[in-house]
């Protein structure tokens, strides 16, 4: 499609990470802490349509009712973009469909995704032309973890999370299961019994391997503690492989090194827990499709 022609829609995937390990390495006076994490994308992810309007007018339909509201992070996005629209472009609006697949509050991010997927496809269909370092800076003061998938690099974040820098690695395949549990991300950093004192690993010596022992959640330990859906999800695995929580969890992951491992576990799932199986990547599936509908 020529450029001078400007895109009408736009149907992305808005992808799923996980935090392959998360180190707490001390407490800010602000109360905010410091951190180390390996963030990895997956290829599964919620679909988010974009349709360009010219009524000036914001939609957001949805596969679950419940998340169309002002507080859903893709209106704050939209919202966050607005003033950034130029007066001929004024009586631009969208109309957004998001189909949600991820588990939420689960620690794959599927709301950071979705403010960073919307932010991505906005500034196309609008044409808004801003830098992908102004659209991380918008995209932190939605959430964390939106400047990383913004720049949809495999990536350790340092400090509160702010710090990236591109860790790409050899990409396998994941066991991811979803227990029933909805993790408070708040009170979790601000538990007495969460460590902190996590040695910082000089990066220029980091050498990830997968999930050994050298690296850990620590939010780990905390969780499995007080959420025992997150114990039961956490044991069955181990049984295979090695496992990890997630961010604060409450999704546990496995590694494998092809599909065929991660489906021979997958069968043996009980009915009682549920998950599912996807492909690390080092690049964000948003960015590979902006690429290809943008060529
Ligand atoms: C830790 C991660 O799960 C890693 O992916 C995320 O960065 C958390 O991201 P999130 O759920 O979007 O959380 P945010 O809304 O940014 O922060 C929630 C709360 O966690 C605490 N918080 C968060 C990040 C950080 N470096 N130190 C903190 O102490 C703060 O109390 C904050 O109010
Ligand atoms: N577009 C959205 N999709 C999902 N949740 C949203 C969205 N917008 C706002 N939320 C709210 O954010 C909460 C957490 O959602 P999210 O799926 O990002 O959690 P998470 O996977 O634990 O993320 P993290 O790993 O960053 O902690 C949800 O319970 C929901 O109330």
């Amino acid at each position: 499609m020529p450029s001078s022609i400007p895109l009408k829609s736009l149907t992305l995937t808005s992808p799923a990470k996980l935090n392959l390990f998360l180190h707490i390495n001390g407490r800010l006076d602000n109360g905010y802490h410091e951190l180390q994490s390996l963030f990895h994308f997956l290829d599964k992810g919620d679909e988010l349509t974009f349709q360009l309007t010219d009524n000036g007018k914001v939609t957001l339909d949805c596969n679950l009712p419940e998340l169309i509201s002002e507080q859903n992070l893709i209106i704050k996005a939209v919202n966050a973009l607005t003033p950034f629209l130029t007066v001929e472009h004024k009586h631009y609006g969208v109309s957004i469909n998001l189909q949600k697949v991820l588990p939420m509050g689960g620690g794959v991010g599927g709301g950071s995704s979705n403010a960073a997927t919307t932010l991505l496809a906005l500034n196309q269909l609008w044409q808004l032309h801003l830098p992908a370092e102004t659209l991380e800076s918008i995209g932190k003061d939605l959430g964390a973890d939106v400047p990383i998938f913004i720049r949809g690099k495999s990536s350790i974040a340092e400090g509160v999370g702010e710090k990236l820098f591109d860790y790409p690695i050899e990409e396998k395949w994941y066991l991811v299961l979803t227990p029933d549990a909805h993790v408070n991300t708040a009170l979790l950093f601000n538990s007495d019994e969460l460590p902190r004192n996590t040695t910082k690993i000089d990066l220029s010596e980091l050498n990830y391997t997968g999930l050994s022992p050298n690296h850990k959640n620590d939010f780990e330990t905390l969780v499995y503690k007080n959420y025992p859906a997150v114990a039961k999800a956490l044991d069955w695995l181990l049984e295979y492989a090695p496992a990890r929580l997630t961010g604060t969890g409450a999704c546990v992951f496995s590694v494998f090194e092809n599909q065929q491992e991660a489906e021979t576990i997958f069968t043996m799932l009980p009915a009682d827990l549920s998950g599912f199986i996807a492909k690390g990547c080092n690049i964000s599936i948003t960015h590979q499709q902006l690429r290809e509908q943008l060529n």
